[in-house]
Parts: structure tokens; C-alpha cells; sequence
């Protein structure tokens, strides 16, 4: 089957956004040997990745600054990391972070949604759905170190780990707040919430559009664990630990059993998602509510 950006995993084709990258039409030998990851660092311009080859894991960080907002380039560059280390058998774990002081992630990129055109709307909802999969499904053990706030897309990155360890700052906020933007979240973003914290709890944060501090994040259990700030990074360590102490095929055929009725759902419909999100994204009053949310993050600061 002729495949020009589509890689079919089980019955799943991926999108693959760095189709057009060299190094992508060579054979997959080759191209696992020039990936492997190895002892020292890689990454690109917005992941930072160092490799912890003796300990099969990998910490990743998110380095997009100001906020960590999801472009259309952070997107890529994400799942081009992530691509690496699954296919890198060395590594069995990734702890993800943000390398931007107070903020893990600040969700979508409101400029990648603003004032573009229907087919940039589509090739961003596509990349938001690549990423959601990827790391949805991963195989490695995925633990959030959420160093920081954590809003809307930022917490459904958080929200597909195994684990999330959150530091204990009241300002690091985490929930899925679309309607105060006068947004409605995905129903995958709503699935993977609900997955998490139960149909009522989702239902009130959602239509809220809650943030929750710490410790209300951990009260309806939206993260694992809340730590002093210094000791994010040592806790996700230590659960990582625990985590790989289990059989990876036990553990991944179990992790698979639980997520893929939830991806699948997605995956039969990706193609009405991107519709459904580019009609909606594109309506003048959806554009002004964007418009004015972005107004009064901009004006917080005058
Ligand atoms: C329609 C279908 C559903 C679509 C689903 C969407 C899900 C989403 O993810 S929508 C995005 C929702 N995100 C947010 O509501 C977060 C907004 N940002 C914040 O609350 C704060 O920025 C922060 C708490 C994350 C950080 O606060 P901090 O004081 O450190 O930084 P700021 O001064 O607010 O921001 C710095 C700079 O960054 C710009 N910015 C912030 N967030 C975004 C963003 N999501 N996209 C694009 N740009 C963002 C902010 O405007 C500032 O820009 P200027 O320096 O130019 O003023």
C-alpha cells in the first residue's frame, strides 16, 4: 500500500507531519541506526531531550518559550522526539517537563487558531489529533513532572501519562478551561478526563471550565502526587522506577486493554473531527471570543 505521509500502525495510519524531513525515505534499518538515541542528549529547537540510556528512560522537556504553547512546529517536533525514543528499545520510559520556568504547557496555541484559514485549521487539528495518539498509546511509561500551570492542552498532555506528579505552587493550576474561553472541549479531550477522574467530577470541571489547584488536583485525583517544587523531578524519578519494575509486555498489553476503545474512537472519525473543529474554529463569534480571551491575557500584564 502507497503511503506518502501515513505510517499504518496496527490498524491505525499515523499522520507523519516530518514526512518531508531527510532521512525520511530511507530504509528502516538505516533509519533506526542513524535515530538511535544514545548516551548523549538530542532533541530540537522546542524538546530538549537527555537520554538516560543505563536507566532506559528519557527525561523530555518542553523548551517553546514564554508559555510552551502547542504550535503547529512544537507539535512536530514533539512527536518526532517521541517517535525516536519508542523506536529506540533502549528506553522503556519518559519522564515529561517543561524547561520554561512556572508554566508546564499553556495548552493550544490561540495563533494557530486566530485569523488563519480553513486548511491551516486543518492541518493544526490534525497534528493536535497526531500528538493525543502517539502519546495516548505510547508503549513507554509516560510520567508528567508539571513543573508549572498547566491549562486546557497543556493538562490533556498531563492527562495521557501514567502518572503525574505536580509541585505544590497554588499558581500552577491544571484542568481542561475551554468554556471560559468560549470554547468546547473535543469529546477525546472530555474521554481522556472522564478516563481520569470519573463522569460527575469530569461534568462540573468541564462545563466550569475549572482550574484546580494541588491540592484540589489531587483531591479529584487529576494528578498522583503533589511535592514541594524541588522534589518534582526526584519523585517522577522514583515512580518511574516503581513503574518499570513491572513486565513491559503485562504492562503495555494491560495500558492497551484500558486506552483503546478511547483512542479508537478518535482514530474511526478523525476525518469529521478535523471538520467538525474547522467549522467551529472559522465562526466569527468563536474568532471575537479568542480574540477577546487574548485581549485579556495581554492586557494582565499592562
Ligand atoms: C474549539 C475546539 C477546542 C479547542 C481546544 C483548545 C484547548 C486549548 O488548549 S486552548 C488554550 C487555552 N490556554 C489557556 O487558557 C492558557 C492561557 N495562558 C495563561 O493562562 C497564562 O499565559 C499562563 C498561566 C499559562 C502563564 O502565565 P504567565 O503570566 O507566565 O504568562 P503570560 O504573560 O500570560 O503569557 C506570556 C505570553 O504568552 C501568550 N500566551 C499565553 N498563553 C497562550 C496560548 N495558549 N497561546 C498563545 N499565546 C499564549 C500571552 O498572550 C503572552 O503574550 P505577549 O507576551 O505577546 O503578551
Amino acid at each position: 500500500m502507497a503511503l506518502v505521509a501515513g505510517m499504518r500502525v496496527g490498524s491505525r495510519v499515523l499522520f507523519r507531519p516530518w514526512a518531508w524531513l531527510p532521512g525520511a525515505a530511507l530504509g528502516r534499518k538505516e533509519s533506526a541506526a542513524r535515530g538511535r538515541v544514545g548516551a548523549r542528549g538530542f532533541g530540537s529547537q522546542r524538546v530538549l531531550v537527555e537520554p538516560d540510556p543505563a536507566a532506559g528512560i528519557a527525561v523530555m522537556k518542553l523548551k517553546s518559550p514564554p508559555v510552551n504553547s502547542l504550535s503547529l512546529e512544537l507539535l512536530t517536533e514533539f512527536v518526532i522526539s517521541l517517535e525516536k525514543l519508542e523506536n529506540d528499545k533502549t528506553f522503556r520510559g519518559i519522564i515529561l517537563t517543561s524547561d520554561c520556568p512556572g508554566v508546564f504547557s499553556a495548552g493550544l496555541d490561540l495563533m494557530e487558531m486566530c485569523g488563519k484559514n480553513p486548511a491551516h485549521y486543518a492541518e493544526y487539528w490534525k497534528a493536535v489529533q497526531e500528538l493525543w495518539l502517539r502519546l495516548y498509546l505510547s508503549n513507554l511509561v509516560l510520567i508528567a513532572a508539571i513543573n508549572g500551570a498547566c491549562p486546557a492542552g497543556g493538562c490533556l498532555i498531563s492527562l495521557t501519562c501514567d502518572y503525574r506528579v505536580l509541585a505544590d505552587n497554588p499558581k500552577y493550576v491544571i484542568g481542561l478551561n475551554e468554556t471560559l474561553l468560549g470554547i468546547v472541549a473535543p469529546f477525546w479531550f472530555k474521554d481522556t478526563l472522564v478516563n481520569t477522574i470519573g463522569h460527575r467530577t469530569s461534568e462540573r470541571a468541564l462545563q466550569l471550565g475549572i482550574l484546580f489547584p494541588p491540592a484540589e488536583a489531587l483531591q479529584v485525583g487529576m494528578v498522583d502526587k503533589v511535592v514541594p517544587e524541588d522534589q518534582v523531578q526526584s519523585t517522577a524519578l522514583s515512580v518511574m522506577a516503581q513503574w518499570l519494575s513491572i513486565p513491559d509486555h503485562a504492562r503495555q498489553l494491560t495500558k492497551n486493554m484500558m486506552r483503546k476503545a478511547t483512542a479508537d474512537r478518535l482514530v474511526k472519525q478523525r476525518d469529521s473531527d478535523i471538520q467538525n473543529f474547522v467549522g467551529f474554529i472559522s465562526r466569527d463569534s468563536i474568532q471575537k471570543s479568542l480574540q477577546v480571551y487574548l485581549g485579556k491575557l495581554r492586557q494582565k500584564k499592562g
